[in-house]
């Protein structure tokens, strides 16, 4: 039976959940359950901390796992990245006093305040910056400045707002960028059922990423219009019953629609129809 962990608060949480069940798991109803087996899929699910997902990976304990490639690369734990889940999008960066700093050497001989130490050191050291002192703190970390225990924060970034708000700005180049991955040991060998749950997962990624297109156009224009919507494989054209026109259906790129269908109408093609892929396996 394959071990997942899973998020049980925070902001991966419940995406995290939502995907598992569009993948076809069972996933707990109350927020108290801490193991719930899913005897159908062959698998049982843990709800951890976040922060705990890869120590339970890296001790070999549980055998994959959901959690954020920051929080991961901060545990020093021997997991890897096996899947990225395109959620949980976040950039990690240094920020201060807005108008003050610009540039990451600027970091050296200053207090930096994170709740992701490891992970910032590593960065100062690969960078060649020697800061007076790493300050771990719990969370809340754009307080640090003004209360005094730091000159410089390390921190998630997702819109800016919580910086803005404390009257902060970011300096330097990102330190990382960071989303939702799905981690396994290093070393371990693939454990049974691993294949099922990473082709699920990536039949979900998959199913958000792409739409199915159909359209109708005169069998000249076939070729024109292929070339604009040519799929995965390659796009199924069928005959209409009005024998000097196809019907072609492909997939494509959801953030391309528009611009597809655009391209479509101005070669000739017509009744455009755009539909939202509701599972699929590739
Ligand atoms: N807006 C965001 N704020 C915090 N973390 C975010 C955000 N967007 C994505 N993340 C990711 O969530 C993970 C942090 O989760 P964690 O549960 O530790 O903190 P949290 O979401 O801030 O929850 P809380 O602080 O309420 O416990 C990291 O991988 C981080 O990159
Ligand atoms: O760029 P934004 O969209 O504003 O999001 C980023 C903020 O969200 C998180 O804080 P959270 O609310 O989790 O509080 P915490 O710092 O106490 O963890 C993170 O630590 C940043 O402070
Ligand atoms: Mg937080």
């Amino acid at each position: 039976m394959l071990r997942i962990a899973v998020p049980n608060k925070g902001s991966l949480s419940e995406p995290a959940v939502d995907m598992l069940r569009e993948a076809g798991y069972r996933q707990r109803r109350d927020a108290r359950e801490l193991v719930l087996p899913d005897p159908d899929n062959d698998v049982e699910f843990f709800y951890l901390r976040p922060r705990d997902v890869a120590v339970y990976v890296g001790a070999g304990t549980v055998d994959v796992g959901i959690t954020g490639r920051d929080l991961l690369l901060d545990s020093g734990s021997p997991a890897v990245e096996h899947l990225p889940l395109a959620f949980g999008r976040s950039t990690f960066r240094f920020a201060t006093t807005a108008g003050t700093l610009t540039d990451v050497a600027q970091v050296a001989r200053r207090r930096v305040a994170t709740s992701y130490p490891v992970l910032v050191a590593q960065h100062l050291r690969d960078q060649g910056v020697e800061p007076a002192a790493v300050v771990r703190l719990d969370g809340a970390v754009e307080s640090a400045i003004r209360l005094g225990v730091a000159d410089v924060i390390a921190d998630v970034v997702e819109t800016g707002t919580t910086l803005r708000a404390a009257g902060l700005e970011t300096f330097g180049e990102p330190i990382l960028r960071s989303e939702a991955v799905l981690i396994r040991h290093a070393s371990a060998e693939e454990p049974p059922g691993l294949d099922v749950l990473t082709r699920r997962l990536q039949g979900v990624l998959t199913a958000h990423e792409y739409v199915l297109m159909d359209y109708d156009v005169p069998l000249e224009l076939v070729e024109a219009a292929v070339a604009i919507t040519p799929g995965l494989e390659s796009p199924t054209v069928s005959p209409l019953h009005n024998r000097e026109w196809a019907a072609v259906r492909a997939m494509v790129r959801r953030d391309q629609t528009n611009r597809v269908m655009d391209a479509l109408y101005d070669v000739g093609a017509r009744a455009i129809l755009v539909t939202s892929i509701h599972a699929c396996r590739l």
